[in-house]
């Protein structure tokens, strides 16, 4: 077996017996990449000396840390200092991020080697990366297919085995919608448990950075590097998540799970529903208890997430006027043209969607019938969540209602792209954390399973997601 074909945990177990170096290990990564990167185009840019660097201070002696050594991508709208973070933006196109974000830092401190940053939908708006203002990323399950988005190439390049864990964020799904489309986990913690300093705003009341990886284990184990209170996000919270990693227990007999009949309607892939229901089987013979819920707000959650996000997203890329950072367009008469043309050259055409959406939501005589509603539609779905976890450990769900569409099928009807995320925004708006892992194949392609928890509750939808996963010994891989 190659070196690229290990999972985080098991390389660091690898690392820590003196079995094999860092060197040896990124090394092998960076060849991956060189074989297959031409047909899956995960990355925006591979920093090869960074990566080798990084592996160096390991072998050199350097060793403390939950990444000690291990490879990890970075989304393209999270700051490395000295790299490029252009949010897959022609108005980012340049940029170098002056400074770490905190999670950068974190990852660093932890020992972890950036080798570096991965496609998206532009600004984290899409669910498919097509929307990336450089190039698109493809499914590696079939080349033909999108990887989801927005964090595309975070789930591509762990699917590829290109890098074994990475970054990504999540405002309404995109961290678990593409690692559902990629056959691999990913999870999208509470809100506030992880600093946003750093992180390029889209929806601030509801991005959060997520993580990927193969298994359950490589996600506590990142997860785990990077949580934690921030003076410099002053919506982080100091409540600790404890070491995910090490506390990871199979062990889930007696947990009260809720499956809610809205997510299992119209629109929903037939396989998708089968396994879902065959998971069901799984929990119970774990030792747990299912039982059907109904989620009366489920209904509004999407028309809330487009209001809130878009109205957010219009307020926060205000500031790239051609001003401040990227792109400047040329032979403006004045400042006012030079606004408008750097905006309107800069910024690719979902963006300017979004900005126009919310732009309108928040202004006068509308804000009180969209905006103000929205909040109080997102109030009631809160409640009814808060309700939900009262009686129950955690919630399941499909984490999309179909498997990754074909290329260029969605990019004309908007409305059918923004349908991707019905499973997943709910959780956004409630700040909950929830984690996408693999439940079976459809067409060949791979199907989420998504556990959701009350706020806080990361370790035990890890453990029910471990349970499962261990259960099932489901280890989807591409045939790159
Ligand atoms: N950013 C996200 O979480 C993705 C969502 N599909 C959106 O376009 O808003």
């Amino acid at each position: 077996m190659e070196l690229f074909e290990y999972k985080a945990h098991e390389l660091k177990a690898m690392l820590g017996k003196g079995e094999v170096s860092a060197k040896d290990i990124t090394e092998s990564f960076l060849g991956r990449i060189e074989s297959v990167e031409e047909s899956v185009g995960a990355f925006l840019k591979v920093d090869r000396e960074s990566a080798l660097s990084g592996a160096k201070r390991y072998d050199d002696g350097e060793k403390e840390g939950l990444l000690a050594g291990i490879p990890v991508g970075i989304k393209d709208n999270i700051s490395v200092k000295g790299m490029q973070n252009t949010c897959a933006s022609k108005i980012l196109e340049g940029y170098i991020a002056p400074y770490d974000a905190t999670v950068t830092e974190k990852i660093k401190k932890q020992g972890g080697v950036i080798v570096g940053k991965l496609n998206m939908d532009e600004f984290a708006m899409g669910s498919s990366t097509e929307h990336s203002a450089f190039k698109i990323t493809r499914n590696p399950f079939d080349l033909t297919r999108v990887p989801g988005g927005s964090s595309g190439g975070s789930a591509a390049s762990v699917a590829a085995m290109e890098v074994p864990l990475s970054l990504g964020t999540d405002t309404g799904g995109s961290v678990r919608q593409p690692a559902a489309y990629c056959g691999i986990a990913g999870l999208k913690p509470t809100y506030g448990s992880i600093s946003r300093y750093g992180v390029t705003a889209f929806g601030s009341t509801l991005d959060q950075v997520g993580t990927l990886g193969r298994d359950v284990r490589d996600l506590a184990l990142i997860t785990s590097a990077i949580t934690g209170r921030d003076d410099r996000d002053f919506t982080t919270h100091s409540r600790d998540l404890g070491d995910l990693y090490a506390n990871l227990s199979k062990d889930i007999k007696g947990k009260r799970i809720a499956l809610p009949e809205e997510f299992l309607g119209e629109g929903l892939n037939d396989d998708a529903r089968k396994s879902i229901e065959e998971s069901v089987k799984v929990f119970e013979a774990l030792g747990a208890t299912v039982e059907r819920v109904s989620l009366k707000m489920a209904d509004y959650s999407l028309a809330a997430y487009y209001i809130i996000s878009s109205a957010e997203a219009s307020s926060n890329l205000a500031r790239f006027d051609g001003i401040r950072y990227g792109f400047r367009a040329k032979d403006a008469c004045d400042l006012i043209d030079l606004y408008k043309e750097s905006r309107s050259q800069g910024f690719g055409p979902e963006v300017k969607r979004r900005i126009m959406l919310g732009t309108y939501v928040l202004s006068a005589g509308y804000y009180d019938a969209y905006y103000k509603k929205a909040l109080k539609v997102r109030k009631l779905i809160q409640d009814e969540y808060n309700s939900i976890f009262s009686k129950f450990d955690a919630m399941i769900s499909p984490t999309t209602p179909t498997p990754a569409f074909r290329i260029g099928d969605k990019t004309e009807d908007v409305m059918a792209m923004y349908l991707n995320d019905i499973y997943t925004v709910p959780v956004n708006i409630a700040g909950i954390p929830a984690v996408s892992i693999p439940c079976g194949l459809t067409e060949g392609m791979p199907l989420g399973l998504q556990i959701m928890g009350a706020h806080f509750s990361e370790q035990t939808i890890l453990d029910i997601a471990y349970a499962y996963e261990s259960e099932r010994g489901l280890d989807l891989r591409p045939s790159l």
